[in-house]
């Protein structure tokens, strides 16, 4: 690992985006374990309505961070905030505000599903109908009520991963952190979860930080990703940040391009390399290049001046048989800007 790329413009421009503060701020987090630093200067930040993937490999040290944010363990160095508390200075404060789901949790026996999630709410200190109500508005939310009594122990894998998510938001927190929630669900199960925690964000304005070792199970839903190897972040930002710095790092590939504009693809019948060289000629081009089949270029300009270009390049001759902006995965976006940063 050689280098460090932070790509959001919010930790950059004094952490406020739209006048308000970020809901979950990670600030120079170290955790060692002896000589191993598990996380080593991990900074990112989120705001309220947003899911963040916390994506990276096994041991990359993602659980360590989310156990500080849950103040369930300290870090070695560094703060972190949640709805502007600390979690070393602060965390009562902190717990209030937050719902950790971990890998694992314990489930006892001869409990039932309003039982267990009973149990957590009178550890949250809510008492008598706001304690019923609380039970009762997880069990509605997550769709566990039509099995309320059934025992925890004969759950099938998605619907425990429900009772999990619903054990974190008997006390409505703001700011969730979920630790690999869609581990071993099978596809419908993943849908579902995935589903919920759009729910969460999007209807219910939670922040919801989400981490997997899998980037494509991550790609559908979230707004922004931190990007963490060996302790490091290699990147963050929302997603279009990320994918925009992924254009200016494919634009400054191209020998005299200009990064900038938006990202397109043509294909002809003839050779991409043709379609590349006229390209670049051409006023609103920043950069060109070749995709496999495809020509890849970036296009500065609005929707008349791309029609142009594409009359254009129709009068020059080029048989076009595709002309689209190109809509480049999450996925796409981090292999290409990890490229040589990894080991
Ligand atoms: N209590 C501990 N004592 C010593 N080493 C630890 C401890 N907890 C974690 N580690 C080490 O810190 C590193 C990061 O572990 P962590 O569990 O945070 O990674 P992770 O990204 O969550 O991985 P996984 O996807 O496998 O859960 C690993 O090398 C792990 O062995």
């Amino acid at each position: 690992m050689t280098s460090i790329e932070t790509v959001s413009s919010a930790t950059a421009g004094g952490l406020l985006m739209n006048g308000a503060p970020p809901s979950l701020e990670v600030r120079s987090l170290t955790r060692r374990f002896g000589k191993l630093k598990a996380v080593d200067d991990v900074s990112f930040v989120a705001w309220p309505g947003q899911v963040i993937g916390f994506i990276g490999p096994n041991g990359a040290g993602k659980t360590t961070t989310m156990r500080i944010l849950a103040t369930l363990d300290t870090p070695t160095e560094g703060d972190a905030f949640v709805c502007g508390k600390s979690v070393i200075d602060d965390a009562d404060a902190v717990r209030a505000k937050l719902g950790f789901m971990p890998d694992g949790f314990g489930k006892y026996p001869n409990m039932s599903v309003v039982e267990y999630l009973d149990f957590f709410a009178r550890a949250y200190g809510l008492t008598g109908a706001a304690r019923r109500d609380a039970v009762e508005r997880v069990l509605v939310f997550t769709e566990l009520r039509r099995i309320a009594h059934k025992s925890v122990t004969e759950l099938s894998k998605g619907m425990g991963q429900r009772l999990g998510l619903g054990r974190t938001l008997v006390h409505d927190p703001e700011v969730l952190i979920l630790d690999e929630p869609a581990a071993g669900l099978d596809p419908r199960a993943r849908v579902e979860l995935r589903e919920l925690i759009a729910l969460l964000a999007r209807d219910l304005n939670k922040t919801v930080l989400i981490s997997s070792h899998i980037l494509t199970e991550l790609g559908e839903i979230c707004d922004a990703a931190a990007i963490i190897e060996a302790g490091r972040i290699l990147v963050s930002g929302t997603v279009e940040e990320i994918r925009a710095a992924r254009r200016t790092k494919a634009a400054a590939k191209v020998e005299g391009g200009v990064s900038g504009g938006a990202a397109m693809a043509v294909r002809t019948l003839g050779e991409p390399a043709e379609a590349v060289r006229w390209l670049l000629q051409q006023p609103g081009v920043t950069a060109a290049a070749e995709a496999g089949r495809a020509a890849g270029f970036t296009f500065d300009g609005e929707d008349a001046e791309r029609a142009a270009l594409l009359r254009n390049m129709l009068t020059a001759g080029f048989d076009v048989t595709e002309f689209a902006a190109e809509t480049e995965s999450l996925e796409d976006a981090f292999m290409a800007l990890t490229e040589g940063i990894t080991q």
